[in-house]
Formats: structure tokens, sequence, C-alpha cells
């Protein structure tokens, strides 16, 4: 399979689509089937498969099918996880994004190793911009090999969403909407708690930083590039917002701000009492 390399930025972001389900359990078993399949395609592109995960209610979603599979489908010893956002709390306290996903997912697979999820160092909790740089330069290390080299591109990133339209910790009308230099920043002023936090951020049209990296002319990162996004909802409570990013972009809301460079893709996996209300088109889920 080809490497990913972003077309040339005049191509539009190609539109989101929307996988509807019946249910929470019709939602659960496709999710489970996209996400082997994007494991599938990176291994065979890189040999390993990069994740950033979310927190709320996401990672109960994403473990009903995953876990306790029998059909040797998920390939544990190639997954890298890493996480969209944190909470700058101990990894064991419980508004950790990691200690939620531990607790109902990553427990769950004994395949799962400690190295492969990429936390944030606890040690630096109270010093939010420290812990910020050390969690981007952990990222760039896992996917370049050395920290001087910054071209990290998720296979995958799943994310939540907000009953006001945030998605990590990116909130409607804060200035980190509009960060354009780091991957991942700190944020002190969380409106929802706790207040402080690092995000990964979309930052698309500054994708270098050094005249080395302007030479080396693709070299993306952050939610908008990635092979695929995919944002996971359900339950009536997401119908509103939902309607909104999907119907009016234009309010320029954080979630709607997703738009990964060509060829990534954007996806909304719902389930109808989320997707009940929006007049956006409807995919076929077909993989
Ligand atoms: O604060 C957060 O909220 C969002 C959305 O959570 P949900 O409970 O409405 O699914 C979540 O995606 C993010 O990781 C988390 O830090």
């Amino acid at each position: 399979m080809a490497p990913f390399a972003p077309d040339a930025p005049t191509k539009q972001p190609s539109p989101p689509t929307l996988y509807s389900f019946k249910d929470s359990d019709e939602l659960s078993s496709s999710l489970a089937a996209f996400v082997i399949k994007a494991q599938n395609e990176a291994i065979e592109r890189r040999n390993k498969f990069t994740v950033a995960t979310s927190g709320g209610s996401l990672p109960k979603m994403l473990a009903k099918e995953l876990v306790n599979r029998t059909d040797n489908a998920l390939r544990w010893d190639k997954w890298e996880i890493f996480f969209a956002d944190e909470r700058l709390v101990p990894l064991d306290h419980e508004d950790s994004n990691y200690y939620l996903c531990d607790k109902e997912f990553f427990s769950k697979v004994p395949e799962l190793k400690r190295s492969q999820i990429h936390t944030i160092d606890e040690s630096l909790l109270e010093d939010p911009e420290e812990l910020s740089d050390a969690y981007e330069k952990e990222l760039v290390t896992a996917f370049a090999g050395k920290a001087s080299v910054r071209n990290p591109v998720f296979d995958l990133i799943l994310l939540g969403m907000g009953p006001d339209g945030h998605t990590c910790s990116l909130f409607p009308g804060h200035e980190l909407l509009n960060e354009k230099d780091r991957w991942v920043a700190p944020i002190e002023d969380s409106p929802k708690p706790p207040a402080k936090r690092i995000t990964v951020t979309y930052s698309v049209d500054r994708s270098c930083r050094s005249s080395a990296d302007v030479a080396e002319s693709f070299f993306y990162a952050q939610l908008n590039h990635a092979h695929r996004v995919a944002f996971v909802l359900a339950g009536e409570g997401k119908q509103e917002m939902l309607s909104k990013v999907l119907d009016q972009p234009e309010l320029g809301l954080p979630a709607s701000r997703v738009k990964p460079a060509p060829p990534g893709d954007v996806y909304f996996i719902t389930d109808d009492a989320a997707s009940k209300t929006t007049k956006y088109e409807r995919s076929e889920f077909k993989l």
C-alpha cells in the first residue's frame, strides 16, 4: 500500500462520512470492524498501528466488541496508543483519561503492554507547559524514532464530542482553536472540570518548524493529519450538537473544524438516537 502522502494543500478536505446504527450494540460491533480495518491497513503500510484515543463515553463503546474476541483479528502487539487529550491529574485519579481507558479497555487486554501506551509524565503535573511539551516530544519520538524529525501521522484518531461541541480539550471560542504552532498544547481554563489539561491541536497550516522540515515538504500531524479520524457518538444527548456540527459547519464549532488533509478522512460513527435530527446524508456502512 502507498505511504500516506498528503496532497497539495490546495486540495480540499473530503466532507465527513456519517454512519448511523440502530442501537449501541450495532454501533460497537461496526466500530470494532472499522478499527480492525484501520489496524490492518496500518500494519500493511508500516507494520504498526498508531491510535490516539479520547476519554468520556468513548472507551466503553470501543472496548465492548474489541476485548474478548476469539477470532484473532486484533494484532495487539502492533498497537501504539496515545491520548488525544488528557487531564492533569495523577494517572490513578478517576478524572484521568488514561485511568478511564485502562478501567474500561486496556486492563481487559492482557496482550497490550504498558510500554505501548503513551501517557503523560506525572512528575510534571505542576507545570502544564512543560508537561505538554514533554508529551509532544513523546509523540514525535514515538513516530519518528528521534526527536529531531517531526512527522507523526496517526493511523486512527478516535474522538468524542461534548454537548457544547468540544472535542479533545478544544472548547468553543477558546484561543486554542487557533493554535498553529504546537501539536500538543496546555489548557488551564477548561470550562469542563478539571480545568488543567493538555490537548492535541488542529495545526494544519503550519506543518513544519525548522527549515529542514520545510525542505521535507510533507510533514504533517495532529487532528487534521491522520489517515482516519472518527467521532464516536451515542445517545439523545448528542443529537442537538451533532446536527449543528454537521448541518451548520459555518458555526465553526470545535468538532466541525476537524478536517483531515487529503487523503485523510473524517467519520461520524453514531447510533440513530444521536443522528435523529441531523439532515446530513447517512452513508451505507461498508468496509
Ligand atoms: O472532557 C472530555 O470530554 C470529551 C467528550 O466526552 P463525552 O463524555 O461527552 O463522550 C472527551 O472526548 C474528552 O476526551 C474528555 O477529556
